[in-house]
């Protein structure tokens, strides 16, 4: 089968294309980019007017399958994805039971393949259960195609452990993808520390508990030489700290998610449970730092941290509802309408920030590009398409978002995975 792509403005990282092209998909690959391509196809798409880029790669994702499936399914996040322009996601290991076995891996990642339209890699969990006290089959996992693990949902607070962990996975060339809080500090503290807690009369949460366990992360990571990869961060000083330890020349990156780059404490209307995510929304200045480390380079990441919830686990005051937004199908539109169109990133560096340095990252160089060789996994996105969000069209199960309503700008209208259209608007 073959796939031609009319007419797009194509950006790609690798060769730094960022000009009107065609795109030939033979197969599961791209094999020509090149202008005004005359080779038959079987279907062609008329991207004109709109970008032409790598699928995006979304670093940090809960599928809650297995065990949680109320919430999300390995099928119902896929297609989710697949409208949001997703087209490899890594997923979390909180599941239920906890995925940390090897053969929880090959389970997973066989039924994705048949139950998902898009590329999953499963993540394994440090500890086994993620209760901090015993490394899981790093070894075992890594061999099952786990490309990092991750304790996501905690820190393991044990350092002594982790460091074992963190060596392990150097040995066996995974990265590790830390989520920072120290669970000591945290007191039941539901949103961010400051004047908007207290003006709704809920617990803090302060900036150290995450910043401490981000500097004592980079630390093992100095010691371990493994490559540490810092989930959701939400605070300026982990900003500084990420740029600390690159100049020092350690394999540290650094993500970041829309609400965390886009909302602050200070949008939080009422005691609303849809405003509730870990890390939680922080300060201005905090925003300010976050949006000025991804034009800087320091932050390298925009993912999620997509985390579905039940309506009836969020429809709750901030004291009761479970931590965590969804996201898959509103980061392209949420990136481009608040830091392209302000003049933030280039269309080229959110290619970058949502593809191309995810593949690095993950070590899959067939990936993150649009150019000859390199697998068919594409989004076509127009730029111009103006709507708010509106939860209700979400594929996802999870309708939990304080975006609802949003105006934004920018659609996606193909998804392509494998040379294969998965999403279609
Ligand atoms: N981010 C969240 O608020 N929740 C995540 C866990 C996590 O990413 O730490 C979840 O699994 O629901
Ligand atoms: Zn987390
Ligand atoms: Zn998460």
């Amino acid at each position: 089968m073959r796939l031609l792509i009319q007419n797009g403005h194509v950006l790609d990282p690798l060769t730094g294309l960022d000009d009107i092209s065609d795109v030939l998909v033979d197969g599961t690959k791209i094999v020509k980019v090149a202008k005004e391509i005359q080779d038959a196809a079987d279907e062609t798409i008329d991207a004109s007017g709109c970008y032409v880029m790598p699928g995006l790669i979304d670093l940090h994702v809960h599928l809650r399958d297995p065990g949680l499936t109320h919430k999300e399914t390995l099928e119902t996040g896929g297609r989710a994805a697949a409208r949001g322009g997703v087209t490899t996601v890594c997923a979390m290991p909180n599941t239920k039971p906890i995925t940390d076995t090897k053969e929880m891996v090959e389970e997973l990642h066989k039924r994705a393949a048949e139950e998902s339209p898009i590329h999953v890699i499963q993540l394994g969990a440090v500890t086994k259960g993620e209760k901090g006290e015993e490394l899981a089959d790093i070894e075992g996992m890594a061999k099952a195609g786990c490309h990092a693990i991750s304790e996501d949902g905690k820190s393991v607070m044990n350092a002594a452990l982790y460091r074992k962990g963190m060596k392990l996975a150097k040995e066996c060339g995974i990265s590790v993808f830390a989520h920072c809080e120290d669970i000591n500090m945290v007191e039941g503290g539901v949103m961010n520390a400051g004047a908007k807690a207290e003006a709704l009369g809920v617990k803090g949460i302060t900036n150290s508990v995450e910043d401490v366990i981000v500097a004592r992360d980079i630390l093992l990571a100095k010691e371990t030489g493994v490559r540490l990869h810092l989930c959701h961060c939400s605070t300026a000083d982990s900003v500084k700290m990420i740029d600390a330890a690159k100049k020092a020349g350690l394999l540290v990156t650094g993500e970041v998610c829309p609400h965390h780059f886009i909302l602050s404490d200070e949008d939080i209307k009422e005691n609303d449970g849809q405003f509730k995510m870990n890390p939680p929304l922080r300060s201005k200045e905090d925003v300010e730092a976050l949006r000025e480390g991804l034009k800087n380079g320091i932050m390298d990441v925009i993912s999620t941290d997509h985390a579905p919830h039940a309506e009836e686990e969020k429809n709750l005051p901030m004291e009761k509802a479970s931590f965590g937004i969804v996201g898959l199908e509103t980061s392209a539109c949420l990136t481009y309408t608040e830091l392209v169109e302000k003049g933030v990133l280039t269309p080229m560096q959110m290619a970058e920030k949502m593809s191309y340095n995810p593949a690095r990252i993950l070590g899959l160089s067939d990936k993150g590009s649009v150019s000859e060789g390199m697998t068919a996994d594409l989004m076509v996105f127009d730029p111009a398409a103006e709507y708010r969000i509106d939860k209700n069209t979400f594929l996802s199960k999870g309708k939990n978002t304080p975006f609802d309503g949003y105006p934004v700008k920018g659609e996606v209208r193909y998804t392509i995975v494998d040379g294969r259209i998965v999403y279609a608007r």
